[in-house]
């Protein structure tokens, strides 16, 4: 009878042991990814990545500050940890790709560190040479994610994700760096894509 119940007692004690390690293994892990989104915001405000006056978006509307990751992108640190942070939720798929400018740059990185074959899509085609708006070798049935810098109504991505559909790929993930709050993901998410930031504009600047 008393060998049963200590039994019982170990029995209990390696289960909340179980616990208790599962919840550090979450808050730690959690630490990890807060480090770094506190480090890029780091990096962006450090290298003019978050710029304040009168500027007037891609979208013809006017802005009070301005996300210029073209100013940061060029720092061999940010890069990195944007690539590192972005391939370790890619999951499954067969190619990256990036919408010319701000979006090459990174999806190169990504590229390096996930080791995934990369596409770069064009503006707009040239008129000349091959004229194909996505440059880069894929097949006809091919998944991509796309990734790219900034994210305010989220148009440039979704006529990027029309190429490379109408290009024969699937596309339902997308990536950004900083997101402006200002429409992106619901207007993505009308197109059957979800785009996650990694880091929110609110986190960044205080509007
Ligand atoms: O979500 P949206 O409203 O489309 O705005 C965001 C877009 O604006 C910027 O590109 P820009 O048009 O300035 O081109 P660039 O990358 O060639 O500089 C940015 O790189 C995004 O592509
Ligand atoms: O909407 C845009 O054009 C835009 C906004 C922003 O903050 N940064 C950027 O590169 N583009």
């Amino acid at each position: 009878m008393l060998r049963s119940v200590s039994c019982v007692g170990r029995l209990f004690v390696l289960i909340i042991l179980g616990f208790l390690w599962v919840f550090v293994l979450i808050v730690l892990l959690r630490r990890g990814l807060v480090n770094v989104v506190r480090k890029l915001i780091k990096l962006l405000n450090e290298f003019g990545g978050v710029k304040y006056g009168d500027f007037t978006l891609s979208s013809g509307e006017k802005s009070s500050y301005y996300i210029d990751i073209k100013a940061v992108c060029t720092e061999p640190v940010f890069l990195r940890e944007v690539a590192r942070e972005i391939s370790g939720e890619l999951g499954g798929v067969d190619r990256v790709a990036g919408v010319a400018l701000g979006g090459v740059p990174l999806v190169t990185a990504v590229s390096l560190e996930s080791e995934v074959p990369y596409l770069m899509i064009r503006k707009e085609e040239k008129g000349y040479g091959t004229n194909d708006r996505i440059e880069g070798s894929y097949s006809v049935g091919d998944s991509a994610v796309i990734i790219e810098d900034v994210t305010t109504t989220g148009n440039s991505v979704l006529d990027g994700i029309k190429a490379l559909r109408d290009a024969g790929l699937s596309v339902d993930r997308a990536f950004t760096v900083v997101d402006r709050e200002s429409g992106a993901i619901e207007n993505l998410q009308e197109n059957g894509v979800e785009l996650k930031a990694v880091i929110s504009v609110s986190e960044l600047v205080n509007r």
